[in-house]
Protein backbone atom coordinates (compact mmCIF):
# COMPACT_ATOMS: atom_id res chain seq x y z
CA UNK A 1 0.00 0.00 0.00
CA UNK A 2 1.28 3.31 -0.51
CA UNK A 3 2.90 4.40 2.36
CA UNK A 4 0.47 8.00 2.56
CA UNK A 5 -2.50 6.07 2.40
CA UNK A 6 -4.37 5.52 5.60
CA UNK A 7 -7.98 4.68 4.71
CA UNK A 8 -8.46 1.66 2.05
CA UNK A 9 -11.93 1.19 0.95
CA UNK A 10 -12.29 -2.13 -1.74
CA UNK A 11 -15.58 -3.15 -3.01
CA UNK A 12 -17.57 -2.05 0.28
CA UNK A 13 -21.39 -2.68 0.34
CA UNK A 14 -23.23 -2.51 3.17
CA UNK A 15 -27.24 -3.46 3.58
CA UNK A 16 -29.26 -2.12 6.50
CA UNK A 17 -32.53 -3.82 6.95
CA UNK A 18 -33.68 -4.73 2.93
CA UNK A 19 -31.72 -1.75 1.49
CA UNK A 20 -28.30 -1.64 0.10
CA UNK A 21 -27.18 1.36 1.76
CA UNK A 22 -23.65 1.10 0.22
CA UNK A 23 -23.30 0.11 -3.12
CA UNK A 24 -19.42 -1.22 -3.93
CA UNK A 25 -17.50 1.47 -3.45
CA UNK A 26 -13.69 1.86 -3.49
CA UNK A 27 -11.24 4.90 -2.52
CA UNK A 28 -8.32 5.60 -0.98
CA UNK A 29 -7.56 8.40 1.32
CA UNK A 30 -4.25 10.00 2.26
CA UNK A 31 -2.76 11.47 5.74
CA UNK A 32 -2.58 15.15 6.20
CA UNK A 33 -5.66 16.28 4.56
CA UNK A 34 -9.31 17.05 5.14
CA UNK A 35 -11.26 14.98 3.11
CA UNK A 36 -14.86 15.85 3.28
CA UNK A 37 -17.67 13.44 2.63
CA UNK A 38 -20.64 15.27 0.83
CA UNK A 39 -24.15 14.23 -0.05
CA UNK A 40 -27.64 14.47 0.55
CA UNK A 41 -29.58 13.51 3.63
CA UNK A 42 -30.08 10.09 3.36
CA UNK A 43 -27.09 8.74 1.02
CA UNK A 44 -24.68 6.95 3.16
CA UNK A 45 -22.14 9.41 4.83
CA UNK A 46 -23.08 8.30 8.30
CA UNK A 47 -23.37 4.50 7.42
CA UNK A 48 -19.59 4.63 5.10
CA UNK A 49 -18.01 6.88 8.45
CA UNK A 50 -19.25 4.06 10.79
CA UNK A 51 -17.93 1.83 8.47
CA UNK A 52 -14.56 3.09 8.64
CA UNK A 53 -14.53 3.45 12.17
CA UNK A 54 -15.54 -0.34 12.57
CA UNK A 55 -18.58 0.07 14.22
CA UNK A 56 -20.96 -1.29 11.13
CA UNK A 57 -21.30 -4.63 10.11
CA UNK A 58 -20.66 -4.49 6.26
CA UNK A 59 -21.91 -7.08 3.86
CA UNK A 60 -18.80 -6.95 1.51
CA UNK A 61 -15.89 -6.04 0.41
CA UNK A 62 -12.70 -4.50 2.70
CA UNK A 63 -12.43 -1.59 4.79
CA UNK A 64 -8.36 -0.56 6.32
CA UNK A 65 -7.12 2.05 8.29
CA UNK A 66 -3.31 2.39 8.97
CA UNK A 67 -3.21 -1.13 7.53
CA UNK A 68 -5.18 -2.78 9.78
CA UNK A 69 -8.50 -3.83 9.40
CA UNK A 70 -11.47 -1.44 10.20
CA UNK A 71 -12.45 -1.83 13.79
CA UNK A 72 -9.35 -3.59 15.15
CA UNK A 73 -8.25 -3.64 18.59
CA UNK A 74 -5.47 -1.79 17.68
CA UNK A 75 -7.15 0.86 15.65
CA UNK A 76 -9.00 2.12 19.01
CA UNK A 77 -6.63 4.58 19.92
CA UNK A 78 -5.40 5.85 16.52
CA UNK A 79 -8.77 6.19 15.30
CA UNK A 80 -11.05 9.05 16.58
CA UNK A 81 -14.53 9.43 16.32
CA UNK A 82 -17.11 11.82 16.81
CA UNK A 83 -20.75 11.01 15.91
CA UNK A 84 -23.42 13.00 14.67
CA UNK A 85 -25.53 13.64 18.04
CA UNK A 86 -23.33 14.87 20.66
CA UNK A 87 -21.94 12.29 23.33
CA UNK A 88 -21.20 14.80 26.32
CA UNK A 89 -23.27 15.07 29.31
CA UNK A 90 -25.10 18.54 29.84
CA UNK A 91 -24.46 18.27 33.65
CA UNK A 92 -20.17 18.14 33.82
CA UNK A 93 -18.35 20.58 32.97
CA UNK A 94 -16.21 21.07 29.89
CA UNK A 95 -12.98 19.42 31.99
CA UNK A 96 -14.93 16.47 33.49
CA UNK A 97 -16.44 15.42 30.12
CA UNK A 98 -13.23 15.37 28.94
CA UNK A 99 -11.58 13.72 31.71
CA UNK A 100 -13.82 11.35 32.20
CA UNK A 101 -13.20 10.24 28.47
CA UNK A 102 -9.64 10.52 29.40
CA UNK A 103 -9.63 8.22 32.27
CA UNK A 104 -11.62 5.14 30.21
CA UNK A 105 -8.83 5.46 27.66
CA UNK A 106 -6.37 5.45 30.73
CA UNK A 107 -4.91 8.96 29.69
CA UNK A 108 -3.38 11.56 32.02
CA UNK A 109 -4.29 15.37 32.83
CA UNK A 110 -1.51 16.42 30.60
CA UNK A 111 -3.79 15.17 27.46
CA UNK A 112 -7.24 16.41 28.78
CA UNK A 113 -5.20 20.05 28.65
CA UNK A 114 -3.84 19.21 25.02
CA UNK A 115 -6.69 18.52 23.56
CA UNK A 116 -8.83 21.66 25.38
CA UNK A 117 -5.92 23.95 24.28
CA UNK A 118 -5.99 22.25 21.01
CA UNK A 119 -10.28 22.92 20.18
CA UNK A 120 -10.14 26.47 22.06
CA UNK A 121 -11.66 25.71 25.16
CA UNK A 122 -9.71 26.80 27.69
CA UNK A 123 -12.03 29.42 28.28
CA UNK A 124 -14.67 27.39 28.90
CA UNK A 125 -13.03 24.55 30.76
CA UNK A 126 -14.77 25.06 33.91
CA UNK A 127 -18.51 25.68 32.40
CA UNK A 128 -21.31 22.95 32.64
CA UNK A 129 -22.10 21.86 29.31
CA UNK A 130 -25.27 22.65 29.06
CA UNK A 131 -24.01 26.21 28.93
CA UNK A 132 -22.12 26.31 25.99
CA UNK A 133 -23.19 27.58 22.28
CA UNK A 134 -23.55 25.12 19.26
CA UNK A 135 -20.24 25.58 18.39
CA UNK A 136 -18.81 25.24 21.93
CA UNK A 137 -20.18 21.94 22.24
CA UNK A 138 -19.40 20.85 18.96
CA UNK A 139 -15.43 21.51 20.07
CA UNK A 140 -15.75 19.36 23.54
CA UNK A 141 -17.40 16.52 21.16
CA UNK A 142 -14.56 17.59 18.84
CA UNK A 143 -12.01 17.62 21.85
CA UNK A 144 -12.68 14.09 22.95
CA UNK A 145 -12.25 12.73 19.48
CA UNK A 146 -8.86 13.84 19.80
CA UNK A 147 -7.46 12.26 22.71
CA UNK A 148 -4.63 9.66 22.62
CA UNK A 149 -3.51 12.10 19.52
CA UNK A 150 -5.06 9.90 16.98
CA UNK A 151 -3.91 9.29 13.24
CA UNK A 152 -7.19 9.73 11.79
CA UNK A 153 -10.40 11.70 12.99
CA UNK A 154 -13.74 10.99 11.64
CA UNK A 155 -16.39 13.72 12.02
CA UNK A 156 -20.18 13.04 11.00
CA UNK A 157 -21.73 16.33 10.10
CA UNK A 158 -20.03 18.13 12.97
CA UNK A 159 -20.94 21.78 11.69
CA UNK A 160 -24.67 21.09 11.57
CA UNK A 161 -26.80 23.69 12.34
CA UNK A 162 -24.34 26.02 13.60
CA UNK A 163 -24.39 29.62 12.20
CA UNK A 164 -21.97 30.61 9.24
CA UNK A 165 -19.44 32.58 11.98
CA UNK A 166 -19.30 29.14 13.93
CA UNK A 167 -19.13 26.71 11.26
CA UNK A 168 -15.91 28.87 9.61
CA UNK A 169 -14.08 28.73 12.85
CA UNK A 170 -14.41 24.56 12.79
CA UNK A 171 -13.22 24.68 9.61
CA UNK A 172 -10.40 26.81 10.50
CA UNK A 173 -9.73 24.59 13.62
CA UNK A 174 -9.88 21.18 11.05
CA UNK A 175 -7.26 22.81 8.61
CA UNK A 176 -4.73 23.20 11.94
CA UNK A 177 -5.39 19.62 13.20
CA UNK A 178 -4.96 18.32 9.32
CA UNK A 179 -1.94 20.54 8.95
CA UNK A 180 -0.68 18.47 11.95
CA UNK A 181 -0.72 15.37 9.69
CA UNK A 182 -3.87 13.86 10.96
CA UNK A 183 -6.42 12.41 8.77
CA UNK A 184 -9.83 14.52 8.74
CA UNK A 185 -12.69 12.75 7.10
CA UNK A 186 -15.55 15.70 7.39
CA UNK A 187 -19.29 14.66 6.40
CA UNK A 188 -21.58 17.31 5.54
CA UNK A 189 -24.59 17.50 3.29
CA UNK A 190 -23.32 21.45 2.99
CA UNK A 191 -22.10 21.55 -0.60
CA UNK A 192 -20.44 25.12 0.49
CA UNK A 193 -18.29 23.12 2.89
CA UNK A 194 -17.04 21.04 0.19
CA UNK A 195 -14.63 24.46 -1.03
CA UNK A 196 -12.52 24.25 2.93
CA UNK A 197 -11.99 20.63 1.98
CA UNK A 198 -8.30 19.69 0.29
CA UNK A 199 -10.22 16.66 -1.48
CA UNK A 200 -14.21 15.67 -1.47
CA UNK A 201 -15.45 12.54 -1.78
CA UNK A 202 -19.50 12.97 -3.35
CA UNK A 203 -21.39 10.79 -2.45
CA UNK A 204 -25.33 9.93 -4.16
CA UNK A 205 -27.82 6.97 -3.14
CA UNK A 206 -24.88 4.91 -2.13
CA UNK A 207 -22.43 5.46 -4.81
CA UNK A 208 -19.38 7.33 -5.40
CA UNK A 209 -20.55 9.85 -7.67
CA UNK A 210 -16.91 12.05 -7.69
CA UNK A 211 -14.14 11.61 -5.88
CA UNK A 212 -11.97 15.36 -6.87
CA UNK A 213 -10.34 18.18 -5.13
CA UNK A 214 -12.75 21.37 -4.70
CA UNK A 215 -10.71 23.05 -7.78
CA UNK A 216 -11.16 20.11 -10.00
CA UNK A 217 -15.09 19.91 -9.38
CA UNK A 218 -15.38 23.53 -9.99
CA UNK A 219 -13.67 23.14 -13.52
CA UNK A 220 -14.89 20.49 -14.67
CA UNK A 221 -18.43 21.28 -14.24
CA UNK A 222 -17.90 25.19 -14.47
CA UNK A 223 -20.48 25.29 -12.17
CA UNK A 224 -20.33 28.72 -10.07
CA UNK A 225 -21.23 27.31 -7.01
CA UNK A 226 -20.46 23.76 -5.02
CA UNK A 227 -24.35 23.18 -4.82
CA UNK A 228 -24.80 23.53 -9.16
CA UNK A 229 -21.48 21.91 -9.45
CA UNK A 230 -23.35 19.15 -7.61
CA UNK A 231 -26.67 19.04 -9.79
CA UNK A 232 -24.08 19.56 -12.72
CA UNK A 233 -22.39 15.79 -12.10
CA UNK A 234 -25.70 14.49 -11.23
CA UNK A 235 -26.93 15.20 -14.37
CA UNK A 236 -23.88 14.54 -16.45
CA UNK A 237 -24.63 10.34 -14.81
CA UNK A 238 -21.23 10.41 -13.82
CA UNK A 239 -20.59 7.24 -11.32
CA UNK A 240 -17.13 5.96 -11.89
CA UNK A 241 -15.02 7.00 -9.32
CA UNK A 242 -11.56 6.17 -10.79
CA UNK A 243 -12.76 8.52 -13.48
CA UNK A 244 -12.24 11.24 -10.93
CA UNK A 245 -9.02 10.30 -9.22
CA UNK A 246 -7.09 7.93 -11.25
CA UNK A 247 -4.50 7.74 -9.05
CA UNK A 248 -4.17 10.27 -6.11
CA UNK A 249 -5.56 9.04 -3.31
CA UNK A 250 -7.79 11.26 -1.41
CA UNK A 251 -6.88 12.17 0.89
CA UNK A 252 -10.43 11.29 11.64
CA UNK A 253 -18.70 10.28 21.37
CA UNK A 254 -18.26 7.53 21.38
CA UNK A 255 -15.21 9.14 20.21
CA UNK A 256 -13.20 6.12 19.64
CA UNK A 257 -13.56 3.12 18.00
CA UNK A 258 -15.25 0.13 19.71
CA UNK A 259 -16.40 -3.24 18.96
CA UNK A 260 -20.68 -2.56 19.26
CA UNK A 261 -21.46 -2.87 15.64
CA UNK A 262 -25.19 -2.07 13.92
CA UNK A 263 -26.94 -3.49 11.09
N1 LIG B 1 -31.03 0.78 10.89
C1 LIG B 1 -31.39 0.98 9.63
N2 LIG B 1 -32.16 0.10 8.96
C2 LIG B 1 -32.49 0.28 7.68
N3 LIG B 1 -32.10 1.34 6.94
C3 LIG B 1 -31.35 2.26 7.56
C4 LIG B 1 -30.97 2.14 8.92
N4 LIG B 1 -30.22 3.22 9.23
C5 LIG B 1 -30.14 3.98 8.13
N5 LIG B 1 -30.81 3.41 7.12
C6 LIG B 1 -30.96 3.93 5.75
O1 LIG B 1 -29.68 3.95 5.17
C7 LIG B 1 -29.57 5.04 4.27
C8 LIG B 1 -28.29 5.81 4.57
O2 LIG B 1 -28.37 6.36 5.88
P1 LIG B 1 -27.19 7.24 6.45
O3 LIG B 1 -27.59 7.64 7.83
O4 LIG B 1 -25.91 6.52 6.27
O5 LIG B 1 -27.25 8.50 5.46
P2 LIG B 1 -26.61 9.94 5.63
O6 LIG B 1 -26.12 10.33 4.29
O7 LIG B 1 -25.65 9.95 6.75
O8 LIG B 1 -27.89 10.82 6.00
P3 LIG B 1 -27.99 12.16 6.90
O9 LIG B 1 -27.20 13.21 6.19
O10 LIG B 1 -29.46 12.45 6.91
O11 LIG B 1 -27.44 11.82 8.25
C9 LIG B 1 -30.83 5.87 4.43
O12 LIG B 1 -31.68 5.59 3.36
C10 LIG B 1 -31.42 5.38 5.72
O13 LIG B 1 -32.81 5.46 5.69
Amino acid sequence: MNKSVCIDVQDLSVKRGKSLVLDQLSFQLEAGKIIGLLGPSGSGKSTLLRSIVGNQIITSGSVTALGQSAGSKSLRRKVGYMTQAASVYDDLTVRQNITYFANILGLSTDEVNRVIQGTDLAEQASRLVIDLSGGQRNRVSLAIALLGNPEIVILDEPTVGLDPVLRADLWDLFARLASTGICLVVSSHVMDEAMRCDQILLLREGKILAQLSPFELMKRTGATDPEGAFLKLIDSGTSDPQSDAPSAPVSAPRHRATAEESK
